[in-house]
């Protein structure tokens, strides 16, 4: 290892690497890392990280490489193991067959199959309490404005909700509003369609959302110093913990008490059991799916609202409801909802929108660290040996100059065809292939998200359905909205406390999952 570049405090401890960890600008020091350096480089004694070519990817994630033990702690209901955490390749196939179909989208599209419903459900009850929270003003968004779970919130600090008395077109927490939306979808989807979470039409269950972010702050101990977690969790986070626990378990009593088939297909707890996992073995699946399944899905909802809002992104708002209303008409009534998921799939503008938004975006920007097995893997004439943790930063690729130009600026057009460019087709698909080749939203290989289509058309639902009802702005009682378009930065330490701006609050948390350093975003929403 001593041939592998990097600096020699990283060299001879690991300190260094967790220290910029704990502080949450790790991100930023392994890109930095990669500057000085280049592509390989030493982040600690034993661990490596490789980036700026997709041969990596393909090196370490589709030829699947083994979870380094960062994932160990990744475990539920008393240390129960899940397919999230489950280390060795033979084991997590074993998992793997027994509940991979029910996330397939022909099983997710299938009109026998529960799942479509349950996603067209949630987006009427998603475009309802916009109307009500929002543009009618009937029920303004008031359990997030100061929420006791919510400590990085500027209601928590300070009384700004509606501070210019509008009676209509209120400010939404939309962050808050997604998690809620995603938990009711992935509940429904992993116990029944009559078992899962209703926290869209129960306002104030919604702090169960903001008590999982209270627990997923503290990754940095759950990971890579559990010892330590107790030592280190306030009573606010082991009362969120609590409360989370119970909710849990209420749900999976309830889908264990309604045990019917969701259509065709089984639901996954029904597969587990199936397979041989009752109780807490199955429960330690689904409490990953349920914190896994809304947290990255509200990540990516509430930042591509938040994109569509600024000032300077109003004609990719335009053109997004221009493509709607080409495809589906205008809705005739105020709870009309696009249920035709398989057209809303191919919309090419709303699916650069998403692409986009999972490259400058992605929930998970931190490093997916493997460990190289048998033998020693050659890299750039470097040895590497078995044993190594290796990984790839999915911050950095989606970063990649030589392939996104002007890498951070969040521009939909670059999934297109380059219309001023009179790009021909087969550069274009040679252009999107190379792109996609640099994309790791949702991993790659075999341990890749196995809600990517649940996620991914959940999304497009929600996103279609919005805006073609309505348009948003960033709530300006809330922060001063800057009308240009710069990037969203990376890491809590870019901005001034407190922050005043949309793009301060917005900033993104540098950690191996994101989200906006405020924990919130409020717009307000205007009928179409
Ligand atoms: C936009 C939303 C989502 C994003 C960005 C996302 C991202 C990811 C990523 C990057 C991984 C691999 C992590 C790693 O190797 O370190 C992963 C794994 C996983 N995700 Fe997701 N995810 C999303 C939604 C979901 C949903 C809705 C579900 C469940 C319905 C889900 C279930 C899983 C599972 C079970 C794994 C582990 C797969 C395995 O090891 O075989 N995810 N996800």
């Amino acid at each position: 290892m001593w041939a592998v570049p990097g600096p020699y405090i990283h060299r001879v401890s690991r300190i260094p690497s967790l220290n910029y960890q704990r502080k949450h600008a790790w991100i930023r020091r392994v890109c930095q890392l990669h500057q000085q350096y280049g592509p390989v480089v030493l982040l600690s004694p034993n661990e490596v990280s490789v980036n700026g070519s997709d041969k990596f990817i393909h090196d370490i994630y589709t030829h699947n490489l083994p979870k380094s033990d960062f994932y160990a702690n990744f475990t539920n209901h008393g240390g129960k193991d899940n397919i999230f955490a489950s280390l060795a390749n033979d084991k997590h196939l074993h998992y793997k067959k027994m509940i991979h179909k029910l996330y397939s989208k022909s099983a997710i599209f299938s009109k026998e199959n529960d799942t479509r419903g349950v996603i067209v459900d949630a987006t009427r009850k998603l475009i309802e309490v916009v109307h009500q929270s929002s543009i009618s003003g009937q029920q303004p968004d008031i359990h997030c404005v100061k929420p006791q779970f919510n400590l990085h919130a500027k209601g928590h600090r300070k009384a700004w909700f509606n501070k210019s008395g509008r009676v209509r077109n209120l400010g939404i927490e939309t962050f808050t509003l997604f998690g809620c939306l995603a938990m009711d979808v992935v509940s429904r989807f992993e116990l029944g369609k009559d078992n899962g979470s209703d926290l869209m039409s129960n306002p104030q269950q919604r702090r169960i959302v903001m008590e999982h972010r209270i627990v997923s702050s503290m990754g940095f101990w759950t990971t890579l110093m559990p010892r330590f977690w107790e030592w280190a969790a306030t009573k606010l986070v082991m009362q969120c913990l609590v409360d989370i626990t119970q909710f849990q378990l209420n749900l999976y009593a309830l889908a264990e008490k309604n045990l019917i088939s969701n259509g065709k297909n089984s639901t996954t707890l029904q597969a587990l059991n199936a397979n041989g996992l009752h109780g807490e073995y199955a429960y330690s699946f689904l409490t990953d799916n349920l914190f896994a399944g809304h947290e990255t899905t509200a990540v990516q909802l509430c930042y591509l609202a938040y994109e569509l809002s600024r000032p300077a992104h109003a004609p990719l708002q335009a053109q997004l409801r221009q493509e709607l209303v080409a495809n589906f008409g205008r809705p005739t009534f105020k709870n009309d909802v696009i249920d035709d998921l398989e057209k809303l799939d191919k919309l090419p503008f709303l699916n650069a929108l998403i692409l986009e938004n999972s490259r400058v975006h992605t929930s998970i920007p931190g490093a997916e660290p493997r460990v190289v097995d048998q033998n020693t893997y050659q890299v750039n004439n470097l040895k590497i040996p078995a044993g190594t943790i290796i990984s790839c930063l999915p911050y950095a690729l989606h970063r990649e100059p030589s392939v996104f130009p002007d890498p951070d600026s969040f521009k939909p057009h670059r999934w297109l065809p380059l219309s001023n460019a009179n790009e021909s087709h087969e550069a274009y698909t040679s252009r999107i292939k190379l792109q996609q080749k640099y994309m790791m939203p949702f991993g790659k290989g075999i341990r890749m998200c196995l809600g990517m289509n649940i996620a991914q058309i959940e999304m497009k639902a929600a996103i279609a359905n919005l805006y073609w009802h309505f348009h948003s702005q960033i709530d300006d009682d809330w922060c001063q909205v800057l009308d240009n378009d710069d990037p969203i930065k990376l890491g809590r330490d870019n901005v001034p406390s407190p922050g005043v701006t949309d793009q301060d609050l917005m900033c993104m948390n540098d950690y191996y999952t994101t989200s906006p350093v405020g924990d919130e975003c409020w717009l307000r929403w205007f009928e179409n």
